[in-house]
């Protein structure tokens, strides 16, 4: 695997806040509609997630069939959705709303249709609005599942004020069941 991404220097690390939910429990969803973990949206990945140890995430994908891209294998694409599904997740232990600015994958082993794919996804350190992310994936179940990582990414996600959406609220497709970023955590 290659990647050009360095760490600034100058990065704290947070802590792990008192509202995160405690190890091994489920995290909210960030915006019912949302294509990557909405549950509002039938043609969205439905990606669920669970708090680990630490400042750490995981994430679960079901590899649909409709998620092709090679013959027999995920799209490069919907891996790139579930990594930043994965990381902006990690970057709810700050209890505010981010987006992603930047985020770079390298792709290391093809994942067969209908592998279920585990994410763990962590914060590695913030400054300022940016908060820098890293996260791999592993085949947990299905015809090659094992321990090696079959994917990595990085990515660059900066805070925003709510606000952020207000010029996008008539584009918005349907009635909103939950605002985005009005999680329960
Ligand atoms: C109550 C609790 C609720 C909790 C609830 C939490 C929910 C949390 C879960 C969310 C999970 C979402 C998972 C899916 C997330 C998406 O998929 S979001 C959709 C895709 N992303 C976008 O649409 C973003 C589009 N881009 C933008 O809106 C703007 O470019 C941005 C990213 C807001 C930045 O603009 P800006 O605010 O004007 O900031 P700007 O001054 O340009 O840059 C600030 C700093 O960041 C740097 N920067 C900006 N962009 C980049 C870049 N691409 N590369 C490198 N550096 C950059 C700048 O150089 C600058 O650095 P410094 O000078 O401060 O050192």
């Amino acid at each position: 695997m290659s990647s050009t991404w360095t760490l600034p220097d100058d990065l704290d690390l947070p802590t792990r806040p008192d509202f995160f939910p405690a190890p091994g429990e489920a995290l909210p969803q960030h915006w019912s509609k949302c294509f990557g973990c909405g549950d509002d949206q039938p043609s969205g990945m439905a990606m669920t997630f669970i708090a680990e140890e630490g400042i750490e995430v995981s994430g679960r994908l079901t590899v649909a069939n409709r998620y092709q891209g090679g013959p027999g294998v995920i799209h490069g694409g919907i891996l790139s959705v579930a990594f930043d599904e994965t990381q902006g997740m990690a970057c709810m232990l700050l209890g505010v709303p981010v987006v992603t600015g930047h985020l770079e994958i390298d792709f290391a082993k093809p994942i067969p249709l209908g592998s279920v794919l585990e994410f763990r996804a962590r914060m590695d350190g913030m400054t300022g609005r940016k908060l820098y992310t890293s996260a791999e994936a592993r085949i947990v179940e299905g015809p090659t599942a094992g321990d090696d990582v079959v994917a990595t990414s990085r990515g660059l996600f900066l805070t925003i004020k709510p606000e952020h959406f207000t010029p996008m609220k008539d584009f918005v497709d349907g009635e909103a069941t939950s605002p985005f970023g009005s999680s329960t955590l």
